[in-house]
């Protein structure tokens, strides 16, 4: 999300609105001319509902070692200081600011605070740079302060926070002095209503034929098809992240690749620096509680690539699609013309890092195994294995944000928005009217209308989906209930008469997965990833930068396998093996060289009978897992662990191949019943096909309102779902394009 000029107690302010939290944050900086102490201050304001206990705003985006103002309400007036900390613990009172309120009010439903920073652009170790834009943060904490009278009162850690681009050279004010002085500014109307929905600037909205919710996989292969075929109707696709590679204006280069337009999005050796960063995550949705991609390619833009064309399981009627569904051949054949794999994804055909294939060429041959192209041969999934195949091309990540996004970005009936989150759909009983977003500079109040006989196609994810439905009233009781006690989203609900009660949210599916740890002394674990980011092997990162040739083409998994599995309850449950050198996290009392680890996961993948359910997960609607979908059924635990216990019963068989994690005090069982995190972030079925959306992919009891995603896919895929996705949206856009009473 980046900032946006907003008009508020006659005041412009250049900040933003977050939805999830109901709250706007804006600010406004001295004019450009100003030297001195003057430049050196801001004023800004936090207008949110009564419902947030206390609010931080973070000047710079970082807890640590940065300068952080926490307010809160307390008898009708607020109460604030600035803090500081070195570390993810209590902020303690930070003195050198000085904070004067210049408005502030407090009723039933909200709190506004306008307020003066002065001597607040330098603190300890930091400074704010207004010259360009960057990225400050906001905290929530929905539990009070322990002292609500006292401005250095401890409070326990925030229930949500959030980044954002904010736009610096347009928040000067040449009205700066006025402001400061209680000027510029009209009496506070406290009537309830969030400050940013009422005095958002109001814009005329377009209305649209086609509006596609979600730029991932699902989104972009339908937005794409639909402005092909339909060139004169107008085709929306909202985004709530921002760009990610440099082709969609991503400009998050790693510092080794200086100069060059290779973002951490392209470059698909910085896989690892994504998925194990601990800085900040701005890729990841801020308000889903597991991984869920939040720029544009959605999870493609941020996974290791694994891509697999699908094969005739994941689309037969064992695994709940219509029948109408299981000629699925055409559609994948659509997709790899579009999007061919490779196996070998630097351009000068070398294979690099290479080391687990001959170790795991042992290993899975002495039990009997084949080794085969595993895309050449996707209904061949038990006892084989091969070199992973990817979604790269020309050594970069390529999906469908290179191919789809594309071609549909360069025809004039198609338009793209970014950071902009669809709250929900705005409908006339079953028939939906248009889109609620976030953003005021798209639509009066960020409303974005229909166009006549035109659809509404959600490709959110597996939890951006539910959560809209919900937002929408559409799904179980219990989850428009919370959306209900949301004072903004509840504004936004229909009338409770039109209500539609579907299984939003149930049957859902994501693979059990276990990492197991092993050394070998001819593996180069390559630092466990760790200076991927800062200062990678000189020679690797030259050679990359020279011609995106060697290791930085390929991200980390490097070896494949699968095999099929029987269960105590006689059903086949597949199995499937990704290799990576190195590893994230080793508990061993043995000693080993971390210099020769390398990781097997073991996941349980088409078969799986184990399911769980997810939806909102606070008041805050933040969405993630209410019940975990892995081993509900104890079958499926039976199941993986004779998997596991036969890919170890090798290990002895291979000269120098050690098994570290689980340890010799630590038996395969105790370690498979304590696994922590049994998560593969493939989450599928939270709008199942058959139970919420119809064959043609419409929710059951609407006329014009359509899920492509993840959500709708009932069981899970043989392998890392990205293929079998966008197959299935090149079906589903195939489908509703056929269906009578379109636009
Ligand atoms: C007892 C109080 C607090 C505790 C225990 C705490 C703890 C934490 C932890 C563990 C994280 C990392 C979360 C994650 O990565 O998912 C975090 C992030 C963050 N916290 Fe706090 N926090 C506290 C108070 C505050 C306050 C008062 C502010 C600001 C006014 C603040 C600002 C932030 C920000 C901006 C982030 C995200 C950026 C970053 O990771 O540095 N925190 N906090």
């Amino acid at each position: 999300q980046s900032s946006v000029s907003y008009s508020d107690s006659g005041i412009t302010w250049q900040g933003i609105f977050d939805p999830t939290y109901g709250v706007s944050y804006g600010f406004v900086l001295p004019p450009t001319t100003a030297t001195g102490a003057l430049a050196q201050e801001f004023v800004a304001e936090i207008v949110s509902p009564i419902a947030n206990k206390w609010i931080g705003l973070s000047v710079n985006g970082q807890m640590a070692f940065d300068l952080l103002i926490v307010a809160w309400p307390n008898n009708g007036q607020i109460v604030y200081s600035t803090r500081y900390t070195t570390d993810y613990i209590q902020p303690t009172v930070y003195p050198g600011p000085i904070i004067t309120t210049l408005q502030s009010s407090v009723n039933a439903t909200s709190w506004k605070w306008i307020f003066r920073c002065q001597n607040c652009t330098t603190w300890s170790g930091g400074s704010l740079n207004t010259a360009n834009p960057t990225v400050p943060a906001w905290v929530v904490g929905l539990i009070p302060v322990d002292t609500p009278s006292d401005p250095a009162s401890n409070m326990a850690q925030h229930d949500g926070f959030g980044f954002w681009g904010q736009i610096w050279p347009l928040a000067h004010s040449n009205d700066y002095n006025s402001i400061i002085s209680g000027g510029g500014s009209t009496p506070t109307t406290t009537s309830g209503a969030p400050a940013s929905t009422s005095s958002a600037p109001v814009a005329t909205a377009t209305p649209y034929d086609y509006i596609v919710v979600g730029g991932g996989p699902g989104g972009l292969v339908t937005a794409d098809r639909l402005s092909e075929a339909l060139p004169n109707k107008k085709i929306l696709l909202l985004e709530r992240g921002g760009p990610s590679t440099a082709q969609t204006g991503g400009t998050d280069v790693p510092p080794w690749a200086t100069g060059t337009n290779l973002t951490r999005f392209d470059i698909p050796g910085e896989f690892q620096a994504m998925f194990g960063s601990s800085g900040p995550t701005y890729w990841y949705c801020s308000d889903v509680t597991t991984f869920a991609g939040c720029v544009i390619g959605g999870g493609t833009s941020i996974n290791g690539g694994l891509y697999w064309y699908p094969n005739t399981q994941d689309f037969s009627t064992a695994r709940g699609w219509p029948a109408s569904w299981t000629n699925y051949q055409s559609y994948a054949a659509k997709l790899q013309a579009r999007l061919p794999s490779t196996d070998h994804p630097s351009p000068d055909g070398k294979l690099y890092l290479e080391q687990t294939f001959p170790v795991m060429q042992k290993l899975l041959g002495n039990l009997g195994y084949s080794n085969i192209t595993l895309n050449d041969n996707v209904n061949f999934r038990d006892h084989v294995y091969g070199y992973s195949a990817y979604n790269f091309q020309k050594g970069k990540r390529w999906g469908p944000v290179a191919t789809y996004f594309k071609t549909a970005s360069a025809r004039s009936n198609f338009k793209v928005v970014y950071n902009t989150v669809v709250a929900s759909v705005a409908r006339n009983g079953s028939t939906i009217t248009g889109v609620q977003t976030n953003n005021p500079l798209i639509g009066p109040r960020g409303f974005i209308p229909l166009n006549k006989n035109g659809r509404v196609i959600l490709s959110a994810g597996s939890f951006g989906t539910p959560r809209i439905l919900f937002q929408s009233g559409i799904g179980p009781a219990d989850q428009i209930a919370l959306v209900q006690q949301s004072n903004v989203a509840a504004s936004f609900l229909p009338p409770k008469s039109q209500f539609i009660n579907l299984p939003v949210g149930m049957n859902v599916q994501d693979n059990p997965s276990i990492n197991l740890m092993f050394t070998h002394p001819s593996i180069d674990a390559y630092d466990n990833w760790a200076p991927i980011w800062s200062s990678p092997r000189p020679a690797d990162a030259a050679q990359y930068l020279k011609s995106q040739t060697g290791v930085f083409a390929s991200s980390s998994p490097r070896v494949s396998f699968w095999s099929a599995l029987g269960g105590p309850d006689n059903k086949t449950r597949w199995m499937q093996g990704t290799v990576r050198p190195g590893f994230d996290s080793v508990t061993t009392d043995y000693p080993y060289n971390a210099s020769q680890v390398f990781s097997i996961t073991l996941y349980l993948s088409t078969g799986v009978t184990s399911r769980g359910r997810v939806g909102l997960t606070s008041s805050a609607l933040a969405a993630g897992a209410l019940v975990n979908p892995w081993f509900t059924d104890p079958n499926d635990k039976a199941a993986l662990l004779s998997g596991i216990n036969n890919v170890i019963s090798g290990v002895k068989q291979v000269p120098g191949l050690t098994l570290i994690t689980p340890d010799n005090t630590t038996t395969v069982e105790d370690y498979v019943n304590n696994y922590v995190n049994l998560g593969s972030n493939h989450w599928v079925g939270s709008c199942s096909i058959g139970k919420v959306v119809d064959e043609n992919t419409l929710v059951m009891g609407t006329k014009n309102l359509f899920v492509v995603d993840a959500s709708i896919v009932p069981s899970l895929f043989t392998g890392n779902p990205q293929g079998p996705i966008m197959a299935m949206a090149e079906q589903a856009v195939t489908k509703i394009l056929a269906l009578a009473g379109g636009p």
